[in-house]
């Protein structure tokens, strides 16, 4: 599986702001790249803060696009939710999409019943938090083979912290946020050991709208733990 994480954020490399309200940081230009790349990819990920704080629907994406690469259906939405916490009438269960919601062991049955009631799909990976190289081999067993990640900073950081993300993409905006509590595209516990920092090579720098869009490969990224 080939795991993308996109995101935009500020000039001073928050993702929205210390209240984690959404804040619209790409421009026009930027959004419609994000939506083609929405278009290649099998499923398109966000951890519940996310859900919780912006609600997206996840179900835009570059149609056109979609079909000049001839790959059928829509990107399947999924939610890495430990303890099911996605409200059944959030976005992210709207409409026609498919949706899976990776959660725990330990959540509740009820909130899984009321999960499936709303049409999701349920991916039970690991005991209190998801267990994202399991949950991810589920995904790939259901043939999604290229995975977006559109955030938040604590998803990412666990994907960093497990190995899993061969490719980053984000849009630097012309704004400042600010705040030592905003999130960040790696939040999470953090990384300590020089050893485990993942290490990025550069494949792309371009102007898009006010800000710039930087691509990298993932080099070297080691499960802590890992000899
Ligand atoms: N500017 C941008 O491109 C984006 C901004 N955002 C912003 O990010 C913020 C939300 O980010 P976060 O609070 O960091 O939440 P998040 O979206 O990273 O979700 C964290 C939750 O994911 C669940 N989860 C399940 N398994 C996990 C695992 N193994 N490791 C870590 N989490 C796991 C947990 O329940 C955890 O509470 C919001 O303010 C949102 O607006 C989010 C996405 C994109
Ligand atoms: N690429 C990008 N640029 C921004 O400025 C953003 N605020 C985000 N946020 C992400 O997009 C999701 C909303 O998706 P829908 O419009 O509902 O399809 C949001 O949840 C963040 O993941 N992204």
């Amino acid at each position: 599986m080939h795991v993308h994480v996109n995101a935009a954020v500020s000039a001073d490399g928050k993702l929205s702001t210390r209240n984690r309200e959404q804040v619209r940081i790409s421009g026009d230009e930027d959004f419609a790249r994000v939506d083609r790349v929405r278009a290649e990819s099998d499923a398109v990920m966000v951890g519940v803060g996310t859900v919780l704080a912006d609600d997206p629907s996840l179900v835009r994406f570059d149609q056109t696009h979609r079909e000049a690469l001839e790959i059928p259906g829509v990107p399947t939405r999924v939610v890495a939710d430990s303890r099911a916490r996605t409200p059944p009438d959030a976005e992210v269960l709207a409409g026609d999409a498919p949706t899976t919601v990776l959660v725990g062991e330990a959540a509740p049955d009820d909130r899984l019943d009321a999960l499936r009631d709303a049409g999701a799909s349920i991916v039970v990976a690991g005991e209190e938090r998801v267990d994202l190289p399991a949950a991810l081999a589920e995904l790939e067993a259901e043939r999604v083979r290229r995975l977006m990640v559109e955030g938040g900073g604590e998803l990412v950081f666990s994907l960093f912290e497990d190995g899993l993300v061969d490719e980053l993409t984000l849009y630097v905006g012309g704004l400042v946020l600010g705040g030592r509590d905003a999130p960040t595209i790696a939040d999470g516990e953090g990384f300590v050991d020089r050893e485990t920092f993942p290490r990025l090579a550069l494949e792309g720098v371009e102007r898009v709208d006010d800000g710039v869009v930087l691509n990298w490969s993932v080099e070297s990224s080691r499960p802590l733990g890992a000899g």
